[in-house]
Formats: C-alpha cells, sequence, structure tokens
C-alpha cells in the first residue's frame, strides 16, 4: 500500500489563540477518492490550507508524495492541484491565458497538448480565448479545475467542488472527477453533501471541532447505513428473551415491552419471516411493528454530535 499523503500530529493554533486542529494523523493512498466531511468551522479549509502550503502548521509534520511541505515545499507544492470556492483574480485574462499562467507558476515547461487535453475535457476548449469575466458561474468552476490540473498534480483537493451549482453541472462534476480518478490522480475532497460522498468516495473521513472522528471506507459506512431495526411492541411484558430467539440477538427493553431486533438489508426477509415464526412458536405475541432504517446523514450527524 503506498500513501501518496501522510499527515502526522498536525495541530493549528491562530494567533486569536484559537485551536482550529487538534493532532492530526491522516494517511492517503495513491489514487483513492477520499471525501472530508465535517460541519461549518470544524477545519477542513485549515487542514486543506496547511497541506496546500497557504498555512502554516503550528505542529506536525506533512508529506506529499515524499516531499517534507516545509523543507521541500517547492516539490511538496508542485505535486498539489488545488480547487478553491471561489475564482477570485484574473477576470479580465483569457482562459488560455489564465490556465498557461498557472502551469507555469510550478516551474513546469509549456505543453499546449496537454493544456489543450484539459480544456477539451472540461468543455472549455470553444471558450479558450473568452476572458473568463464573460463566463457562466458553471463555466468559472470549470476554469478553476483546469488551472487546477494545469501542471498535472497528483493529488486534486477540491473544496465543496459542487457548493451552489445546478444538478447538471453537478452531474458533470462527478463524472469528471471519476475520470480524473482512473488516470491515477488522488482526488480528496470536502463536501456538506452526504450525498456526494457516498455517490463517489472511497473513503470517507469526518473531521468535527478540529479533531478526525473516524476514517472508513464507504463501503463500510453503506453497511451501516444499510441497518435497520424492527421494534415489536409486545401484548404481555416478558422478563427475558426465551433462550430459542438467542441467536436473533434481540434487545429487550428494561421494561420487557419492546423488543428489537437489528439487522443488515442485504438479508432482510428471510430473518424477519422466521423471526415472527420462532416467536409465535415461543408464545410471545405482540400488539405492534415498527421498521426504522439508520441514513449516512444520522450516522454523520451523530458522530459530530457525540464529538460535541
Ligand atoms: N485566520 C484565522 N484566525 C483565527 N481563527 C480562524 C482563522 N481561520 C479560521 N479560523 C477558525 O478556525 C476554525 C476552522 O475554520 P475552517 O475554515 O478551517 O473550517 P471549515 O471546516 O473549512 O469550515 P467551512 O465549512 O465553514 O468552510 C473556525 O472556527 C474559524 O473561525
Amino acid at each position: 500500500m503506498s500513501n501518496v499523503l501522510s499527515v502526522s500530529g498536525l495541530s493549528k493554533t491562530y494567533d486569536s489563540g484559537f485551536q482550529a486542529l487538534k493532532n492530526i494523523d491522516l494517511e492517503i493512498e495513491k489514487g483513492e477518492l477520499f471525501a472530508l466531511l465535517g460541519p461549518n468551522g470544524a477545519g477542513k479549509t485549515t487542514l486543506i490550507g496547511i497541506i496546500c502550503g497557504i498555512v502554516n502548521p503550528t505542529t506536525g509534520t506533512v508529506i506529499v508524495d515524499g516531499h517534507d511541505i516545509i523543507s521541500d515545499y517547492r516539490a511538496a507544492r508542485s505535486k498539489i492541484g488545488l480547487v478553491p470556492q471561489e475564482l477570485s483574480t484574473d477576470a479580465f485574462e483569457t482562459v488560455w491565458a489564465t490556465v498557461s499562467f498557472s502551469r507555469g507558476l510550478f516551474g513546469k515547461k509549456p505543453d499546449p497538448a496537454h493544456l489543450e487535453r484539459v480544456l477539451r475535457d472540461l468543455s472549455l476548449w470553444e471558450k479558450r480565448n473568452s476572458k473568463i469575466i464573460t463566463l457562466s458561474g458553471g463555466m468559472k468552476r470549470r476554469v478553476l479545475i483546469a488551472k487546477a490540473l494545469s501542471h498535472e498534480p497528483e493529488i486534486l483537493f477540491l473544496d465543496e467542488p459542487t457548493a451552489g451549482v445546478d444538478v447538471e453541472l453537478r452531474r458533470d462534476m462527478w463524472r469528471l472527477i471519476s475520470s480524473l480518478r482512473e488516470t491515477g490522480v488522488t482526488v480528496i475532497l470536502t463536501t456538506h453533501y452526504i450525498e456526494e460522498a457516498e455517490e463517489m468516495a472511497d473513503r470517507v473521513g469526518v473531521i468535527n471541532h478540529g479533531e478526525i472522528v473516524l476514517v472508513e471506507e464507504k463501503k463500510e459506512l453503506m453497511r451501516k447505513l444499510g441497518r435497520k431495526q424492527l421494534r415489536l411492541c409486545l401484548q404481555h411484558p416478558l422478563d427475558a428473551v426465551p433462550e430459542s430467539l438467542a441467536s436473533y440477538e434481540l434487545e429487550l427493553s428494561a421494561d420487557g415491552s419492546y423488543l428489537t431486533y437489528t439487522y443488515e438489508t442485504a438479508q432482510n426477509r428471510k430473518g424477519i419471516t422466521s423471526l415472527l415464526h420462532d416467536l409465535t412458536e415461543a408464545g410471545i405475541r405482540f400488539s405492534d411493528i415498527e421498521t426504522r432504517e439508520s441514513t449516512l446523514e444520522e450516522i454523520f450527524v451523530s458522530l459530530v454530535h457525540e464529538a460535541a
């Protein structure tokens, strides 16, 4: 397993005395798509800012593809493409000029063929001679991505790539991000849209109050997402769950009036049918049944809440 980014013991205390990051450890594998989730003010932008050399860390180290971000700044920075939320400069430049300039900033030799590929992939080729100020909001977003890809980075950071964009552009962005990943580029994105993480990420990290509270494979999160609960309201309270039902790992409420069965959606129906059969066999009658499902959103909110 090769890590393209290694963050260890990273902390940031701003001059105001506010500690925005607390002892962050994070390993990102080459070629993965990692989604960093967190509520407003959690520290996402600070973390990305440090990795990209915009913010100085207070303690800790960051190694980008073998290069320390402080002692080997130039090499580390050239491995990274950053797509910020907003385009702040270059309004009167053409698309082509701004993208060429971005490449030059990283000391890369001009490569018009590469820039043409990037602009074509982003449906910007026809607009190459247009001034940025004349482009729509969606096109400007595409320019930000083109700039970030101009110097052929190994790692692409996207900060809230789809915040405030329409559905069509969001779909286009998702497609583009997936295809980048296929070319071996490591993609790290921050997002408020859990759906986005769910759709695209290999792994998900949750940051809250400057701490990483969870890093997990998306499939594992989906397993949690797929968990359902069946709650049976009993006609007669029980003192204990009968031995014959032990395999279902039922939970009996403190007053003995409810049984809760937690199961994976993938194996659902058969389990429920046999549970209901075995309950009848055991002479247990119930007056009501409720089901509920935990969503990724709920998991996220509860994680963020726990750490509060
Ligand atoms: N220059 C600064 N001086 C003092 N505090 C700062 C500075 N920059 C950020 N902070 C604080 O650090 C915390 C983390 O901010 P950061 O921008 O990293 O969060 P975020 O997770 O990116 O939030 P959002 O999703 O709202 O962009 C916030 O409480 C913010 O107010």
